[in-house]
């Protein structure tokens, strides 16, 4: 019965005046500067995740270098600000044709060119195929405790935007085995096979693992 050990507990009297102890979920600190990835990773987790999200909205440090590399050192500045357990993540939007670029860089790509600049990027390449790739991070908040990568990858082609523009490089990225760009689709349907549902979908499993081992 050592599960409920850690657990914090909130004791209080219901309207009988019945003493009612309620299980606490220990909470975990989304740390992102990003409003849409918060309402996404909101709606994938939904309410039975066995952790409390927090957010905080913190532009951290755009690193360099490759993708794992990236991930950990923005966790860890994460944790050492927020002084607790948090999750980051990255994404990365890696075009074949260009070996994988522009990758953790997207944002700048993005930032310039527009859903349309990324689309003709492309011009002179045959192959339009991409993959989405979205790595979530995850950190004790204990000195010297290692970071735990969960990474999801989506394939699919750049196309001519089509859709809302609501969230980035949606418009122009349409995944395979569909006729709709992220976009298109409703927020269920992306958040069905998204890149960043595969991600939380490790992370949820790693959460659960770990309360059963408590
Ligand atoms: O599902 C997505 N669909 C479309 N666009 C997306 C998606 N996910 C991230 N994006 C954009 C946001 C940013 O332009 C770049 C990633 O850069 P990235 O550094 O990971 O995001 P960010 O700086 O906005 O937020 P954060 O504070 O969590 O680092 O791709
Ligand atoms: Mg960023």
């Amino acid at each position: 019965m050592s599960t409920t050990k850690r657990q914090k507990r909130e004791i209080s009297f219901n309207d009988d005046n019945k003493l009612t102890v309620k299980k606490m979920k220990k909470s975990l600190t989304f740390v992102t500067g990003n409003a849409k990835k918060l309402e996404e990773l909101i709606q994938i987790l939904g309410s039975s995740f066995p952790r409390e999200i927090k957010s905080t909205k913190i532009d951290l440090p755009e690193l360099q270098g490759e993708i794992e590399d990236i991930c950990i050192k923005k966790c860890l500045e994460a944790s050492l600000t927020m002084q607790g357990p948090v999750i980051v993540e990255d994404t990365c939007l890696c075009f074949n044709a260009l070996k994988g670029l522009p990758g953790p860089y997207i944002k700048w790509f993005l930032g310039n060119l527009g859903p349309e600049g990324l689309y003709k990027l492309l011009a002179g390449f045959e192959d339009k195929s991409a993959q989405a790739i979205c790595t979530f991070a995850y950190h004790s908040g204990v000195k010297d405790e290692e970071v735990v990568l969960f990474k999801g990858i989506t394939n699919g082609d750049i196309v001519e935007p089509r859709g809302v523009r609501d969230f980035g490089w949606d418009p122009c990225f349409q995944p395979n085995g569909y006729n709709q760009t992220y976009a298109e689709m409703s927020k269920e349907e992306k958040n069905k096979i998204s890149h960043r549902f595969k991600a939380l979908d490790l992370l949820r499993e790693y959460f659960i693992q770990q309360d059963s081992k408590m």
